[in-house]
């Protein structure tokens, strides 16, 4: 099997103003070392207010950490009130942004057209879908969480060449463990992030799977790391409150550390 270098990706969600953006990346920068990065690739993904700034900190003193945003318009311009371009993303040398958030399918009744729409947007531009899937407590209650994430994958890959996939991250994140403390256990996670890669082999290739990152979220944080991290089909984690920590979040990002 191909390896993959793990991504550990921080979802700011709306937290930090630019200032503080500045000061939590110049602290995260502080705490990694060339190590670090060589065991995974470290991503930040803050508020689009914030992007500009991180940017400028991040070139000005060649920083290796990524970052991208967290969510993208459909569109590539015009009369759009309050959204954001891939080309002003791209622009801003955002590499990932996240779509199809269970967030914004929840508070923004985000459905699956308009994911699919979201993900073909990205790559118009040249940036890296995060795409995020998972289930809600009832459908994980029914034994019905692989069908379900299933069927989100199938849906927002609609149109979406082999090519485009090869480059695609998914996150798995079970809307019940987001925030709530209660994390998937190691079992669980592989059980999705396994049924996500072998379809992928399916509407794709063998090839394109292997090479997709699949990431595990939902309440990750430095002690509960290493035991999802071991499994064999979850390739890092995307990760919520505890990024917003610098220390947190280092620990997160040394999984493989014992
Ligand atoms: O939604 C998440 C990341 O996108 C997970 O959030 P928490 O890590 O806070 O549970």
């Amino acid at each position: 099997m191909a390896k993959r270098l793990p991504l550990i990706a921080g979802n700011w969600k709306m937290n930090n103003n630019h200032l503080e953006a500045i000061a939590l990346v110049q602290k995260l920068a502080f705490g990694l070392n060339d190590k670090d990065y060589d065991n995974a690739e470290v991503v930040v993904l803050p508020p689009f207010t914030d992007l500009r700034s991180v940017q400028t900190l991040v070139d000005g003193d060649k920083l290796k950490i990524g970052y991208g945003a967290q969510d993208i318009s459909a569109q590539d311009k015009g009369a759009y009130t309050g959204e954001i371009s891939g080309a002003m993303l791209a622009k801003l040398d955002c590499s990932y942004v996240l779509v199809g958030h269970s967030e914004r399918r929840e508070y923004h009744n985000e459905d699956e057209a308009l994911v699919n729409a979201k993900v073909k947007a990205a790559y118009r531009h040249g940036i890296v879908p995060i795409l995020c899937v998972g289930e809600g407590l009832e459908v994980r209650k029914a034994g019905q969480q692989v069908e379900h994430v299933l069927a989100q994958l199938d849906g927002a890959l609609k149109e979406v060449t082999a090519e485009q996939a090869e480059r695609i991250v998914v996150a798995y994140e079970p809307v019940w463990a987001i925030g709530t403390g209660e994390v998937a256990t190691p079992g669980d996670a592989q059980e999705v992030c396994a049924a996500i890669r072998a379809r992928l082999a399916e509407l794709y290739s063998p090839e394109v799977a292997d090479a997709v990152r699949v990431l595990y979220g939902g309440s990750v944080k430095g002690d509960n790391a290493p035991g999802i991290m071991a499994e064999d089909d979850v390739d890092g984690a995307l990760v919520g409150g505890a990024c917003l920590k610098a220390d947190e979040f280092v620990k997160v990002i040394r999984f493989g550390e014992k």
